[in-house]
């Protein structure tokens, strides 16, 4: 049976490491994920086990911790930058270079007087605790030419006690839920978003900046908004980005529905008004939708499990 080889890449995923830079006695974390992935000529490697191709991926791993070292590590996506650019540029047959990084973000322990200064032990400037909040991502693709930043974040989880209704949709015959004119609305957002920088002709953005500035425009609007649904939420939240960071053409949301339900109390002789709730893992809605700025094309997957 005559078959071909199809698409295929190849690289070390999930290498982690950890920088630390040392600024006198106050130190700084930086804390990544990186998965490599390369493509190009590398039909032989698959057809004929050729390795002449073949940068191994024990290689890729080894950039990763050298470059560390050698640029240090501003942001995720410099550092993703900086392994696309030397993959795509050393290696003649690595043609594409696509960079994933999870970063994980640590903060400082709070000493006993209530700041981080040192206070006669000497703990503290290099103390951290992982944040229990979101983890931030970036990919990072480049084809020698042209570049595509897609940075986004996960595990966000967020919640408004009022300010949320839901009323006014279809009823059929196997509807029950009803209307609601103040119920708690929460969610664990899941974004990607996609930067309009595509080429070393451009100015780069401030990425640090830029992730800190998205982020606060997302929980702004998220807690501004008085919703009438998720969805409608979900749309200021991405408008909110796309009208404040000219960065960014497009960004994209998978937003569950973290049901919280009223628990009946009668049976205890007992009211609840609406202060008890009985807040259910599964199932739960899930609300997804790009938000573009007016015309650019979409080109973050639907399926951000993907990305
Ligand atoms: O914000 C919501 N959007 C829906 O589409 C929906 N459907 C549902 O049962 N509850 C909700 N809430």
């Amino acid at each position: 049976m005559p078959t071909i080889l199809g698409q295929n890449q190849y690289g070390k995923a999930e290498n982690r490491v950890v920088k630390i830079t040392r600024d006198g006695d106050t130190h700084h974390i930086k804390d990544l994920n990186v998965s490599v992935a390369l493509s190009g000529d590398l039909e032989e490697v698959h057809l004929s086990g050729s390795n002449a191709n073949c940068l191994p991926t024990d290689t890729t791993k080894n950039t990763v911790y050298a470059f560390a070292k050698e640029y240090g590590i501003e942001s995720a996506e410099q550092f993703g930058i900086h392994l696309a650019r030397h993959f795509v540029s050393s290696q003649e047959p690595i043609k594409r270079a696509r960079i994933r990084i999870e970063e994980y973000a640590w903060e400082r322990i709070e000493t006993s007087d209530g700041n981080s200064r040192f206070i006669g032990a000497d703990e503290v400037k290099h103390s951290f605790v992982r944040k229990g909040q979101e983890v931030r991502l970036t990919e990072i693709t480049y084809d020698g030419e042209n570049w595509q930043v897609i940075s986004g974040l996960k595990d966000l989880i967020v919640m408004n006690s009022t300010n949320s209704e839901f009323w006014g949709y279809i009823k059929d015959q196997y509807t029950t839920l009803k209307e609601a004119y103040d119920r708690i609305l929460a969610t664990q957002v899941a974004s990607r978003w996609r930067f309009n920088w595509t080429s070393d002709e451009q100015r780069m953005p401030n990425w640090e900046r830029s992730y800190e500035q998205v982020k606060k425009h997302m929980l702004q609007a998220f807690a501004e908004t008085y919703s009438l649904s998720l969805q409608q939420t979900l749309y200021q939240m991405g408008s909110r980005i796309i009208n404040n960071r000219s960065e960014v053409d497009e960004i994209r949301f998978s937003l569950p529905n973290k049901h919280h339900f009223l628990v009946d109390l009668e049976p205890f002789g007992l009211k609840n008004d609406n202060e008890v709730y009985y807040a259910a893992d599964r199932p739960y809605g899930l609300i997804e939708a790009t938000v573009l700025r007016d015309g650019v094309e979409a080109r973050i997957p639907m399926d951000l499990t993907n990305l």
